[in-house]
Parts: C-alpha cells; structure tokens; sequence
C-alpha cells in the first residue's frame, strides 16, 4: 500500500485504486496499465489517495480473499476515501459485496471512463451517447442489484418483481428512444459526407491511443486552438476543418481516443462519432513516440484492433509523433523492435511543428488519385468561367490563351467528366 503526498491537497473526491493479479499477468504492462488507471481517475476529476495491489502468487486463485477486502475497507476508514476504484473487470455481486463492506462505493475502469466522458460531453449528441453507454451497462447490473437485494429480502416485501420488470422495460425503453434518435443523426451524417465527397473533399481522420497528441496535431497542420491537454481522454467531440494540401481539398477531423480495453458497449454508443474515423478515405494513426517499445506496441495494437473489422479497406498512415523528446538513436532502437506493427512511418512533433510538410506530402500520396487532363476551352465567357471552375475543383497546372484556352489540369475523375460534358467532346 502506498499512499501519496497529495492526499494532503484536496479534498473531496478522495480515491483508493486498487488492482488484483491477474493469471498470466506480464507485470510491467499491468503496471503501466495501473498507473493509466491513475491518470483516468484524475481526468475524471478524483485525487487518488491510495493503492492497494494484490501480489501474485503462483498457487493462488488471484481472487481477492476476504482479507483482502477488510485490508481495504479498514485503509478506506483511515484515509478517509470517497470511493474506491478498481482497476479489474468486477461483477455486479463483487461490486456490491465490496461497497457493504468497505461503506463506499466502488467502481471499475469502465464506470470510471463512463465518468470522464460524461465530464467531457458538450453536444447533445455526445449526451445521448454517454446516457446510452450507461443504460447499456445498467441493464445487465440493475438486474444483479435487484436479485441481490431479493436474496436479502426479508419476507414482507412485495412487489420487488414488480419493480425488477417496470425498472428493466424503462431501461429499454429509454434505450431505444436513444438509439433512434442517434440513428437519424447518422443519416445526416452519411449525408453530410456524401455532400463532401460530392463538393470534392477527401476526409481524412485523425485516430489513435489517448494522449498520442492528435489534438496537437490538428492543430499544426490546420491552424486550429482545440484544446490540447496532458491528460486522457480530453477530446470527445469531433471537430472538422479544411485542410490546405496545395490543390486537394480535404477535411480533417479530430475525434476520440482509444484505450487498452475499451468495452463495446462504449464502442457501439459512440459509433456515430467514430464513423468518422471508420468511414474517412484516409486515417493518421497518431502513436507516442516516446514511451518505450512494449508500450508502443500495446498502444498500437490496441489501435489496431479498435479500427481492424470496421474500416474496410481505409489506407493508414502511422505517425510517429513527439520526436523532440526522442534522440535518435533511440528512436532507431523503437524502429527495430516496432516497425513491423508501422511500416514507413512518418515522424513529427506535432508540438514543435517538425515533419509537418512530410507528413502533408504523405497524405496526397494516399488520397484517391485525381486525373491528369489536357483541355482546350474557348476563349470566351464560357471558357474563362469554366477555368475558373476547374481552379475551385482542381489543380491548374499550365494555362495557355490563343484563339482557345489550353489547360493542363489535374482533378477528380467526376469533375474531368462534369467538363468533357461541359464541352461536349470535340473540344477535348
Ligand atoms: N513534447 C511533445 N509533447 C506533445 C507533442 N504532441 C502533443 N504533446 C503533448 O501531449 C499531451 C496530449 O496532447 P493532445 O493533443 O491533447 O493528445 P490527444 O491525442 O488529442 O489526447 P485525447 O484527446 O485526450 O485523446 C499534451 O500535453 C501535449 O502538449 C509533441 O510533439 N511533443
Ligand atoms: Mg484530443
């Protein structure tokens, strides 16, 4: 058990985390997936106070006995903690069997992230989507609670069947209210995106493990002030902008990060905001470059597996960022152990702005490709109105006037037929 020095800061909001071994456990990644447990608690605005670990040993059942619990409980009375915050998966009846006896409450990672973004959700959207995770996840415990409290139930109370029903179908009820609500918002999505596609954009996404620097990154190449904090979780709401690309017209869109073991129920809730990663043409997979390799392979994995089933096909494009905290030949050492997890990576500091112009001529690359095309145009209001359409459209790259206009320009295959059309092809 050790506890910090800043309990004697704050109060209120005072957490114990705590975390039983698990079998097979590689201990350095539970570690660190422990110590992301206290960066979560603080993003959700808690001060842990407290830690409580269960050592593995090799012939336990890596249960947390009940010597355990009352080693808990009796460190929640004398630190005098609020809550306490488990870093494991807890069934409802562990939950509640926890909580009677440590007189608090307890919670898992997944109540604690239910939490944060609750915290973080602005938009109405973002509200539905959070209140849905979280009825999706009540159901399955509102069940357990009731059952719970009916083992429990001394004989004279009626009615708990009742309530179990009448609670569950409201449960459902709202859930679907919900979800049809977000259904049509995907629609307008899907039309929204459509209009893009139509208008000639490219949507790139940005994507990767909370606290990658994604939104540093938007932030240097399309000259926005998102806010940009160390600390998980701090995007949850998408922002789009235009992204200059010397001709290609493309959207960029600053979204939610992933997390090692992020439960589909919050996947599925938040899958219109993640459709915009998901349905993008192109995704900048933004990884910490400085961390070491182990982590950056988790980090990547678990990217990996949040994007794998669901994208179909999208070309991604690993960027290595925080290069300036990472000297070189350490970041040789990273290439060796993670390069066949991101191959030809682009690497930048989103912070400090390095790489910025490789990483845009990265993405041209892996846009879908535009047709070159010679056109000649008469030289009349016609003609100059339609150049000045395929200067909107496209990339003019020659412009010789005479008795016609001759351009040499680059486009998207709709808008070089949309002028074949135009023309009617003679002209051409
Ligand atoms: N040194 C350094 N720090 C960086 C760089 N890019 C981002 N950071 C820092 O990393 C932290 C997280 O940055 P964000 O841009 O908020 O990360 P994010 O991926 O958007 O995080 P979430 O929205 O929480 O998922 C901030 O403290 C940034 O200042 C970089 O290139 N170099
Ligand atoms: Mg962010």
């Amino acid at each position: 058990m050790k506890i910090s020095a800043e309990q004697k800061l704050g109060n209120g909001n005072r957490v114990i985390l705590v975390k039983r071994a698990t079998p097979n456990s590689d201990s350095e990644r539970e570690e660190y997936l422990f110590q992301e447990l206290r960066e979560l608690a603080k993003a959700a605005g808690y001060l842990p106070v407290g830690e409580l670990k269960q050592t593995r040993y090799p012939d336990s059942k890596y249960q947390l006995g009940k010597g355990k619990i009352e080693e808990l409980a009796e460190l929640v009375r004398s630190i005098g903690a609020d809550k306490v915050i488990f870093y494991n998966r807890l069934s409802t009846t562990q939950l509640f069997n926890i909580s009677e006896i440590c007189k608090c409450q307890v919670i898992d990672k997944f109540q604690l992230i239910l939490e944060i973004f609750a915290k973080r959700a602005t938009t109405h959207r973002s509200k539905l989507q959070v209140e849905l995770a979280r009825l999706r996840y009540e159901i399955p415990r509102a069940r357990a609670v009731v059952s719970l409290a009916k083992k429990e139930e001394r004989a004279g109370f009626m009615g708990l069947g009742d309530y179990e029903d009448s609670y569950e179908q409201d449960l459902k009820k709202r859930i679907a209210r919900i979800e049809s609500e977000l259904e049509s918002a995907e629609k307008d999505d899907e039309s929204l995106r459509a209009l893009r596609h139509k208008k000639g954009f490219s949507l790139i996404s940005l994507a990767g493990y909370t606290n990658a620097g994604k939104s540093t990154l938007f932030n240097a190449i399309v000259s926005e002030s998102v806010d940009v904090r160390n600390m998980l979780f701090t995007t949850l709401v998408p922002t789009t902008r235009a992204l200059d690309l010397g001709g290609r017209k493309a959207l960029l869109t600053d979204t939610v990060g992933f997390i090692e073991d992020l439960p589909h129920w919050l996947v599925d809730a938040f899958k219109s905001t993640l459709n915009e990663i998901f349905l993008s043409d192109l995704i900048l997979l933004v990884v910490d470059a400085n961390e070491k390799p182990e982590m950056i392979l988790l980090k990547l994995a678990t990217s990996h597996d949040t994007l794998w089933d669901r994208i179909q096909g999208v070309p991604i494009i690993t960027v290595l960022n925080k290069v300036d905290l990472v000297d070189e030949s350490r970041l040789d050492s990273i290439m060796e152990q993670i390069g066949y997890m991101a191959p030809n990576p682009v690497f930048v500091s989103a912070k400090k702005g390095i790489g910025m112009d490789v990483l845009k001529a990265e993405i041209v690359k892996h846009l879908p490709p535009w047709c070159f095309c010679s056109l000649s145009l008469p030289n009349s209001e016609e003609g100059m109105s339609i150049l000045s359409w395929l200067y909107d459209e496209g990339i003019v790259h020659r412009v010789e006037f005479g008795e016609q206009i001759h351009v040499d320009y680059e486009a998207r295959t709709e808008i070089v037929n949309k002028a074949h059309a135009l023309l009617g092809p003679k002209e051409v």
